[in-house]
């Protein structure tokens, strides 16, 4: 296995709750609660989860969109935690994003070529002719036309307006990129499109992906490795097929489940989650999922799971798993 490009090491980011006019605090949403994970050089880790359950704060945190509570984010082995702006602007171009929703993250007054060239130009990279002719390869590079530059974007379809925002992360050359949903806004149909533009945009570029989704079918299209989240922590991190063909935690197991017909590896089994996600606010003690685990035992109400190497690089949180490894 190639380097670490990002190591992520015990991220926190908890966000006080404040009610009545004085705005005191009176609790606090433990929207990502002891994250560790890395991805490697030319790697794409899949990060799923269930709405809520943290995965866009993480992707945040770790281009320091929001500051992290507490822990630590090293980029090529340099910690970026609590750089300040200043120190941080040289590895922004290393790492960009992008969001879900297309058309929100594009300005509808500016030129699509004007969009994708802003980096360079903020980052005094280009002008006038070169500006130009690199906007113009960033277009070819994403499949769309260089005429097209100075169409606005209600002028596009939705995938084309994905493809206007991955040109404009590529602009600066990043060496990660965090693809935070990138294809829930989009038709079925496109998905499919988008995901294969970014699977041959890596293997031309070598970069590495952090590739957020709730669906796990396009994760498992993308990804080399997955990481399963729940209530603001991993639960699981696996390669893709191990992931998929002998899922470990519970909540794994149920995630996958539900999804039959989407995951051809899936074994059929019962329904496994009772009841809705747990609160951030107040998160159980122990595991967080006991609460709806249907094989939690004593100690899971008390004893919060460490994520372990459960062998060959899966690791698993879950205090069934310990020793012998299945839950079931
Ligand atoms: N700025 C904020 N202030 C307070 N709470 C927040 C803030 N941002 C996110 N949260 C809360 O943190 C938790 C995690 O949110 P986050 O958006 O990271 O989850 P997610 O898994 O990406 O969900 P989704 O797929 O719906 O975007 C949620 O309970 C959310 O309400």
């Amino acid at each position: 296995m190639t380097e670490a490009l990002l190591e992520v090491t015990d991220l926190k980011k908890h966000y006080p709750v404040r009610a009545g006019v004085l705005r005191r605090q009176v609790g606090t949403v433990h929207a990502v609660d002891g994250v560790s994970f890395s991805v490697h050089t030319g790697e794409t880790l899949g990060l799923v989860g269930e709405s809520g359950c943290g995965k866009s704060t993480v992707a945040r945190s770790v281009l320091r969109l929001v500051e992290p509570t507490s822990g630590q984010i090293r980029l090529d082995g340099e910690d970026i935690t609590r750089l300040s702006k200043t120190a941080l602007r040289p590895h922004r171009r290393s790492m960009q994003i992008v969001f879900q929703d297309p058309f929100a993250s594009l300005n509808p007054r500016m030129a699509a070529g004007d969009i994708v060239g802003e980096p360079l130009t903020v980052h005094g990279l280009a002008s006038g002719k070169e500006l130009e002719a690199r906007t113009a390869k960033l277009f070819e590079q994403v499949g769309l036309r260089p005429d097209q530059m100075r169409n606005f974007p209600h002028q596009f379809s939705g995938g084309q307006r994905q493809r206007i925002c991955i040109a404009r992360a590529l602009a600066l050359g990043p060496r990660l990129i965090v693809c935070d949903e990138p294809v829930s806004a989009l038709d079925v149909s496109i998905q499919a499109q988008v995901i294969n533009l970014l699977i041959d945009l890596q293997k031309a570029h070598g970069f590495s992906y952090l590739f957020i989704a709730h669906d796990l079918a396009v994760v498992a299209h993308i990804s080399h490795r997955v990481a399963v989240m729940y209530l603001g922590r991993i639960v699981e991190i696996a390669g893709k097929d191990e992931l998929f063909r002998n899922p470990r935690h519970p909540y794994t197991q149920a995630l996958l489940a539900s999804v039959p017909v989407a995951n051809p590896f899936a074994k059929k089994l019962a329904p496994l989650v009772d009841g809705d996600v747990p609160s951030p606010v107040n998160p159980p003690s122990g595991c967080a999922f006991h609460t709806r685990c249907r094989f939690a035992i004593e100690r899971c109400k008390t004893e919060r799971p460490a994520l372990v190497d459960a062998g060959g690089g899966h690791q698993v949180a879950c205090l069934l798993n310990e020793g012998t490894g299945r839950s079931q």
